[in-house]
Order: C-alpha cells, then sequence, then structure tokens
C-alpha cells in the first residue's frame, strides 16, 4: 500500500512508523510509537535501556525475533514494510542497518573485499573493475585510504573503529535511503565515538538517518531532532537543541542531565 504524500513537496517521508506495536511472548513492549523521517533528515530515537528502542528499530530494519507480534505500521518511501523481512521487501524500501557491535555484524572469516562485493553485485550488479573501484571509493569515504590493505583483511586483523567504518561501508554500498544506526559508537573508545559520530554525518548527507542512542550529547552532535522513547511509548518529539533548553516530560530532562553530566541515563522513578 503507498500512504499519502507527507511533505509540502509531494513526496512519501523516508520512514513513516504510526501506531507500531511489538509483542514478544504475548507480552506487549511497544505501544503505539508514531515517528517519521523525512528524505535527508537525520532523526535520533532515544531513551534509557529497556526503553524499546532496538525492538523499533528491528521492526523498521525487519529484524524482529521469529514469533514477534507487530501492530500499526511500518512505510519505507512509502512502501508498506510492515512485519516484512529484508527479503521480501522492494529495492526502493531497501533499509541499511549499522548496528552497535560491528565484530558480530561482519563474518569473521571473510576478507573484508568479498564482504563488501557482496551488496555492490547483488544490489547494484557491479562487477569488475567498477566493482573494484566503487569498493576503493566506499573505503576512502568512511576514511579508510589504505584500501588494498583493508580489503584483504578478515575483521580480526582490523580495530575496532575500522570495523565499525567497514560496517558503514557496507551500510552505503546499497545506496538505501534510509540508514538505522543502532547504538553504532556504544563498543567504541570516546575519540573514535567522535570520529564515527562524524563519519556519519558526512555520510548521511544526502540519506535520511535514524539513529538509536541512550545518549543525548551523541544524539545532538549528529541529529536536528529527537524523538523519546519511555517504556515503549513515545513521550516527547522535538528539535533536539528545544529538548535540551526545555524538556516537556521528566523522562527527557532525566536525558538531558546524564548528558550533562557525562553519564548513563537513570531512569525515571529509579530510587537510588
Ligand atoms: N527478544 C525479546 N524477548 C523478550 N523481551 C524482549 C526481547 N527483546 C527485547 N525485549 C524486552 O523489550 C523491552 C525493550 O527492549 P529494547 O531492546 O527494545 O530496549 P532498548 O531501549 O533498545 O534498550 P538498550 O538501550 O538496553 O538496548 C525490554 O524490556 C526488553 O527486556
Amino acid at each position: 500500500m503507498i500512504v499519502a504524500p507527507a511533505s509540502s513537496q509531494g513526496r512519501s517521508p523516508a520512514l513513516l512508523v504510526d501506531g507500531l506495536t511489538v509483542a514478544v511472548s504475548g507480552r506487549r513492549l511497544v505501544h503505539g510509537v508514531r515517528l517519521e523521517v523525512a528524505g535527508t533528515e537525520r532523526v535520533a530515537l532515544i531513551g534509557a535501556s529497556g526503553s524499546g528502542k532496538s525492538l523499533t528499530a528491528a521492526a523498521v530494519l525487519g529484524t524482529l525475533p521469529a514469533g514477534a507480534e507487530v501492530g500499526g505500521s511500518v512505510h519505507v518511501a512509502g512502501v508498506d514494510v510492515t512485519g516484512r523481512a529484508p527479503a521480501r521487501r522492494p529495492p526502493a524500501a531497501r533499509v541499511a542497518g549499522v548496528g552497535q557491535d560491528p565484530a558480530a555484524a561482519l563474518n569473521p572469516l571473510v576478507a573484508v573485499g568479498a564482504q563488501l562485493a557482496l551488496p555492490l553485485r547483488a544490489h547494484r550488479g557491479l562487477r569488475g573493475a567498477a566493482l573494484d573501484r566503487e569498493r576503493a571509493g566506499l573505503l576512502a569515504t568512511v576514511g579508510l585510504t589504505d584500501s588494498r590493505r583493508v580489503l584483504a583483511s578478515t575483521p580480526g586483523e582490523l580495530s575496532g573503529g575500522q570495523r565499525q567504518r567497514v560496517c558503514i561501508a557496507l551500510a552505503l554500498a546499497s545506496r538505501a535511503g534510509l540508514v538505522v544506526a543502532d547504538e553504532p559508537t556504544t563498543a567504541l573508545d570516546l575519540v573514535t565515538q567522535a570520529q564515527v559520530v562524524a563519519l556519519l554525518r558526512e555520510a548521511t548527507r544526502d540519506t535520511a538517518l535514524l539513529f538509536i542512542t541512550h545518549d543525548l550529547a551523541v544524539a545532538a552532535a549528529l541529529c536536528d531532532r529527537a524523538v523519546v522513547l519511555h517504556e515503549g511509548t513515545v513521550v516527547e518529539d522535538a528539535p533536539i537543541t528545544r529538548l535540551l533548553s526545555d524538556p516537556q516530560h521528566e523522562q527527557t530532562a532525566a536525558l538531558v542531565r546524564a548528558a550533562r553530566a557525562g553519564a548513563l541515563p537513570t531512569p525515571v522513578g529509579a530510587t537510588s
């Protein structure tokens, strides 16, 4: 089903999640989430641990656990992909994912070059010299200039930051209109975190980004707007500058305090 155009230009948003509910083993964990990401917008989905960020991201990516019950709708570029696995979505509704653990996302036994070749062949039909040029170009885009060495390396021969750069290159390889990055900097040291955030900003210049994080400071460095989740419900959706200066919900205020203190957020209602 094609949704009605959302923007004034008459184009469907890159992502429209409406009334999303997710239940696992009969337990409702996401309750009617609504969020929208326009064409080249970068939006943070933010909340404390357990607030439902990853389940929402998984519903968008089509990677919910088997048996999860989904309600409401997920539209990517106007295409209804609710409950559809990635392989059952048309190319126009492709979503690229970057996870929090690059070591888990990459095949440890296969050289980076071969892993990068897969989406370039499958989604863009590249072969031979064109494939080689695109691989080197993608690695340069993510700041890996020693492309010959990186392409020949297995993931274990790279640093954690280099592995995450490879994952971002993989996400860009399919030219999906929407990138969903679920806590992609969590496993990295502070300096590498800042580099990966800068890279994501640059790499998603022409792409929509849904950036999942518990850290409002990281979100502010990358995104213009944030959707705040609490116990599976959206409690606030506003420009990040407004969230920082004038949080409307207690949970947002807790995230602001945590960002200012450089610490992890304490869920609202916690007694310690
Ligand atoms: N496969 C699953 N089976 C059962 N419960 C789950 C499953 N995945 C998540 N949950 C539960 O759903 C709730 C939301 O989890 P989710 O992973 O979406 O939170 P999150 O905001 O991404 O947290 P974190 O920041 O810690 O990753 C939590 O209570 C979690 O325990």
